[in-house]
This record gives C-alpha cells, sequence and structure tokens, in this order.
C-alpha cells in the first residue's frame, strides 16, 4: 500500500518528479500519461497509497480525469496549471485532497513535502473533542481524509478517557463546548497528564468569542483556530503542530545520542538506563554491565590522523552495536564505549563479548590500506547501588586488563 500513481503526459515532469519521490520517500512510482493508461493501471492495481493527476491530459477533460481517479476512494491530490477560487472549491467539493499549481519553483517541493506527511500521518493518532454545534464531523472527515488515526470523544470525561487508553494520541483539537466540561477545564485536566512536547492541543473557538483563544493558549493549548475556517487552514495548523512535535523528538533523541558514532551517550546511560537499572534490580533479574576502550589509541591518532581515528571509532561502534543488537551499547567518551544486558546469563554475555574481541582483532579497518586493532574489556555483574557505581567497577575491571597486555577481558568472576 506505499505505491503512488503518477498521471502526468509531460514526460520530463514525469521523469522528475517521479525520481524526486523515489529519492526522498524511498517508495515505487507508476507513470501513466494518458488517462486510458491510468485507468488500466487502476483496475489492475488498488494498492496505491496516492494518486497524483494532472488535470490537462491528451485523452480526457478536466471532469473526466477527476471522475475517474475519486471512484477508487484513493486519496487525489490534483496538479493544476493556474488557480482561481472556484476551481478550488470545485476541487474540493469534488473531495480531492488537495491542488498544486504546476510549474511554479516550489510546487516540486510542496508535492514531496505533502506525500511525506501523508505517509507519516498514517501511523499518528489525534482525538477530536466533538462540540455541541455539530461542526467536528467537518474537521473528523478532514483529518480522516488526510490518512491520521481519529479518536472521537462526545465529552470532556470520554477525552480524558481515551487518552488514558491511548497514549500514543499526538494531538487534541477541542471546542469550548464540550459536554460536561469546557474546552480550557480540558486542556488543564490534559496539561497534567501530557506535556505540551509531548501533546499538542488545538483550541476552536467561535468567531464572537475573542479572549478565547488567549485562554485556550494560557491554559496551555499549542494552537487555536477560529471558526469558521477553511480545510486548508486546519490542515495547515494540524500538519504544522505535528511537525513541531516530530522535531521536538527528534532534537530529544539527538541529546540522547553520540554525535560521531550515533550510539546512546551518557546522558541516556544515566537519565533512561538508570531508571531501568533499578527496575531491574528490583524484579531480581540479572545486570551485567561490560565496558570496552581500544588499546593505543592515541597510537593510531598519530600515525593516521584524528579524521583517521574518528573513522575507526565509528567502525567499531558500528561493529559493536551490530554485534549485540540485543543489548544497549553506549559510548561513555574517547575511545570508551560500553554495554549494558539486562536478564541475560552472565556466563553467555562473557562468551559473547569474547567472541567479539577475537573477531575485533581480525577485522581490518579500512583506511585505504588495512588497519587492525584490538580493545581491552571488563566485564561485571556485581549489582550496586547506583548505575555509576557498576560502571566504576567495569572500569577497574578494565584497567586489570591493560595492565595484563591488553586485548582481553577482565571480569569479577576472575578476581572472586
Ligand atoms: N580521533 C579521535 N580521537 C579521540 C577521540 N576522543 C579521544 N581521542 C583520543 O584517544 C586517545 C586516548 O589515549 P590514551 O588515553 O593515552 O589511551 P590509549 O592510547 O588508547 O592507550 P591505552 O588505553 O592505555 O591502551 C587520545 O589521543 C585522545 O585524543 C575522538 O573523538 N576522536
Amino acid at each position: 500500500m506505499n505505491k503512488i500513481l503518477l498521471i502526468e503526459d509531460s514526460p520530463m515532469f514525469s521523469r522528475a518528479l517521479s525520481s524526486g519521490i523515489t529519492q526522498e520517500l524511498t517508495t515505487k512510482v507508476d507513470c501513466a500519461y494518458t488517462l486510458s493508461e491510468a485507468s488500466a493501471l487502476l483496475a489492475a492495481n488498488h494498492e496505491y497509497f496516492v494518486i497524483l493527476a494532472d488535470l490537462t491530459l491528451p485523452d480526457a477533460t478536466e471532469s473526466d480525469i477527476l471522475d475517474e481517479v475519486l471512484q477508487w476512494h484513493i486519496p487525489v491530490i490534483a496538479m493544476a496549471t493556474g488557480f482561481s477560487e472556484e476551481k478550488r472549491d470545485d476541487l474540493l467539493d469534488r473531495g480531492v485532497l488537495d491542488y498544486v499549481i504546476k510549474g511554479t519553483k516550489t510546487s516540486f517541493h510542496y508535492v514531496i513535502n505533502l506525500l511525506h506527511r501523508l505517509f507519516l500521518n498514517r501511523f499518528i493518532s489525534v482525538l477530536v473533542v466533538e462540540d455541541t454545534f455539530n461542526s467536528m464531523p467537518f474537521v473528523t472527515r478532514q483529518l480522516r481524509h488526510w490518512q491520521l488515526i481519529v479518536h472521537e470523544a462526545a465529552t470532556g470525561a470520554d477525552a480524558l478517557a481515551i487518552l488514558g487508553k491511548h497514549p500514543e494520541i499526538k494531538l487534541v483539537l477541542t471546542d469550548y463546548h464540550t459536554q460536561g466540561m469546557n474546552g480550557t477545564d480540558l486542556i488543564k485536566s490534559l496539561r497534567e497528564k501530557r506535556s505540551k512536547e509531548d501533546l499538542a492541543i488545538i483550541g476552536i473557538s467561535a468567531i464572537n468569542e475573542k479572549s478565547l483563544a488567549a485562554r485556550f493558549i494560557k491554559y496551555g493549548a499549542n494552537d487555536f483556530l477560529t471558526k469558521p475556517f477553511a480545510p486548508e487552514e486546519l490542515l495547515c495548523r494540524v500538519n504544522q503542530n505535528l511537525e513541531q512535535l516530530e522535531l521536538l523528538t527528534k532534537l530529544r533523541e539527538m541529546t540522547y545520542r553520540d554525535y560521531l558514532t550515533q550510539l546512546f551517550n551518557r546522558r541516556y546511560l544515566f537519565e533512561k538506563v538508570e531508571k531501568q537499572f533499578h527496575a531491574a534490580k528490583s524484579a531480581g533479574q540479572q545486570v551485567t554491565l561490560c565496558v570496552m576502550d581500544i588499546d593505543h589509541f592515541k597510537r593510531i591518532n598519530d600515525a593516521y590522523g584524528s579524521h583517521s581515528g574518528d573513522t575507526i571509532l565509528r567502525t567499531i561502534a558500528a561493529l559493536f552495536a551490530k554485534h549485540f543488537p540485543d543489548f544497549i551499547t553506549f559510548r561513555l567518551g574517547g575511545e570508551e564505549f560500553g554495554l549494558i544486558a539486562f536478564n541475560t546469563s552472565f556466563e553467555l554475555t562473557l562468551n559473547r563479548i569474547e567472541q567479539f574481541r577475537t573477531s575485533l582483532k581480525n577485522t581490518p579497518m579500512d583506511l585505504g590500506h588495512p588497519v587492525y586493532v584490538t580493545a581491552s574489556f571488563g566485564i561485571t555483574d556485581e549489582l550496586t547501588d547506583k548505575l555509576d557505581d557498576m560502571v566504576q567497577a567495569a572500569d577497574r575491571l578494565l584497567y586489570l586488563a591493560k595492565q595484563q597486555g591488553r586485548d582481553q577481558v577482565c571480569s569479577n568472576t576472575d578476581t572472586d
């Protein structure tokens, strides 16, 4: 269900657009140059996710094109050569998802962004809290049309219950006039549970409720809309809010990743894994922590330069993560890495570390010519009060491995 049907009679535009879509969205595009080709493809394949339809084709009128593509109940994006209010109204009334004015410099990017948004929307849940004036079916219909997963609540209490049951909901649209609880009270209750960075809320007010928009924002809404609004305005606001949340999630993820290797960093270890560590301890689970340090890394930097040193750090990080996909792998800093394994036998983990040590020393690092490196390891399963104490214990064992000649694993069972 990821394929796109592109109906466009200009081979040049068709080629440029389909290759742009394939590159940006890694999805397949079927190209039709006439309406009859498009009809044949549609009849043979009902799995299209979206249809991009040029409204000027050699073998059909605009109306015929729309009749044909809209009958399949697949979202349609129309590509028109010019814009007029009547045309826009007609296209939206007939059920076209959106329209793009062809030939402008930005139209190409607009289509790609639109498709990207539609792809993502299929996995995003939103909640619409229905107002007493019944304008929400329009909102719900539009959002579903835009491929979002839409939940509906009739009252404020319903909304809270649905949110409790569906923590994956990312956006709430609420009118002020909800039954049993007004919109601002609902927002207040929602904010006690979910932050602005985690759940976007758009309040909807009527044109004669001038101060309400400001109150919505004060109570914790991210945005507001004033009725009546055009479908485009609704969708722009929804998209903008979802994009902001996605950006924040990305930023948050970045703060937990090491910039060079993309492994988790120290901050992730002590903010996120620490909690898992205490939970595992309380549940009586086995916890194994291992630190690894590349041997004589300074010599590598000195011999080949720090750029090559970085390449080796990235390569080793990738090998390490690939070898232990079931464990949490991280970079502690410099040339020191680590892993933590929950609920796994210590002996098995130890064996896998030994295997990794051997495989690493036999793997050529590609610096234009092969370079071989070794690493030393400290591993412990002795539980401590804090995670940091366990890291330090593993570090002491690592130091021992270095002292004993490097390229080896020292475990707490060796010193028992
Ligand atoms: N290229 C590169 N080098 C780094 C990075 N972080 C730390 N280093 C270098 O890693 C080297 C670590 O050197 P040492 O602490 O003396 O350890 P070593 O040479 O690996 O020796 P042993 O650990 O005793 O085997 C230093 O030269 C640091 O500059 C990095 O992000 N990139």
